[in-house]
């Protein structure tokens, strides 16, 4: 599965918030889309899943416009995990995650045992029967994680996915979400973290991409200071790491 984005340019309200912009995320690929508040990472990522219609330019998914598909072929190759949380509707967690096999057909026992394994694999096994709109900010953002895991597409767009966790949930995520392997585009604001775990990344600044590639190559102090207007130093600091990525702890 391979997205590629050719000179989208994206208005809101008849203002112009994207310009150009050209970014493309290969088969298993883990893409971050960085920049300063406001330069419209969100909005670029809404158009790629159709919450919003690109003014100009072209997104294809494997080769086809995204925005010609019809929903329910489009929803079996994109997965999201949005910034905003739906409603806080009376569904428990287990039919929240269930929506997330809505593309397909039916096949009840079949998709429970695929929606008990997605909400695994985000640690929430147990939440099956909680009320959605009782959990936690980070509780939520999991289940939604564990929904668009269902949904078995081989792309993933993760808006600021890890805004409400703490850096424990943080990290299983983003290992989570390398693991997967398919191609996932994620904005992120922790530009260690997009470092860390990342392919490559996209950076954003006033609606253009500015830059694009390895991480190493392309956060640099300069570029750094230009587009967020702050000093990047090095310095030793605490850095986390999952225990399990703890070669000691291995050994236990
Ligand atoms: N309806 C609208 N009318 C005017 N401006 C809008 C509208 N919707 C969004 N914008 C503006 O578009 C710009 C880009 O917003 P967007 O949410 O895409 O940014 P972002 O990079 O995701 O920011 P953040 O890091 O703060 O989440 C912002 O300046 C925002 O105020």
């Amino acid at each position: 599965m391979k997205l590629d984005l050719r000179g989208v340019s994206v208005g809101v309200d008849g203002h112009p918030i994207v310009h150009g912009a050209d970014l493309v995320v290969d088969d298993g690929e883990f893409v971050a889309l960085v920049g300063p508040n406001g330069c419209g990472k969100s909005t670029l990522l809404r158009t790629i899943y159709r919450a919003l219609r690109p003014a100009a330019g072209l997104i294809a998914v494997d080769g086809d416009d995204v925005h010609r598909l019809p929903a329910r072929q489009a929803a079996r190759r994109i997965a999201v995990v949005a910034q905003e949380t739906p409603a806080d509707l009376d569904f428990t967690v287990a039919e929240i995650v269930a929506m997330g096999r809505t593309p397909y057909r039916p096949d009840a026992s079949a998709d429970e045992k695929l929606c008990a394994g997605a909400l695994d694999r985000v640690g929430l096994a147990h939440y099956t029967d909680r009320v959605f709109a009782t959990l936690s900010g980070g509780e939520k953002q999991r289940v939604l994680l564990a929904r668009a895991l269902a949904q078995e597409t081989r792309l993933l767009l993760l808006d600021e996915p890890t805004s409400h966790l703490d850096i424990r949930h943080q990290l299983e995520l983003l290992h989570l979400v390398r693991e997967l392997g398919i191609a996932t585009l994620a904005v992120l604001h922790d530009l260690n973290q997009a470092a860390a775990f990342c392919d490559r990344l996209y950076v954003m600044d006033a609606g253009r991409i500015v830059a694009g590639g390895p991480p190493g190559e392309v956060l640099t102090p300069e570029l750094i200071s230009r587009v967020y207007g702050v000093r990047a130093v090095r310095r030793t600091q605490l850095v986390f790491e999952r225990l399990a990525d703890d070669p000691l702890t291995d050994e236990v």
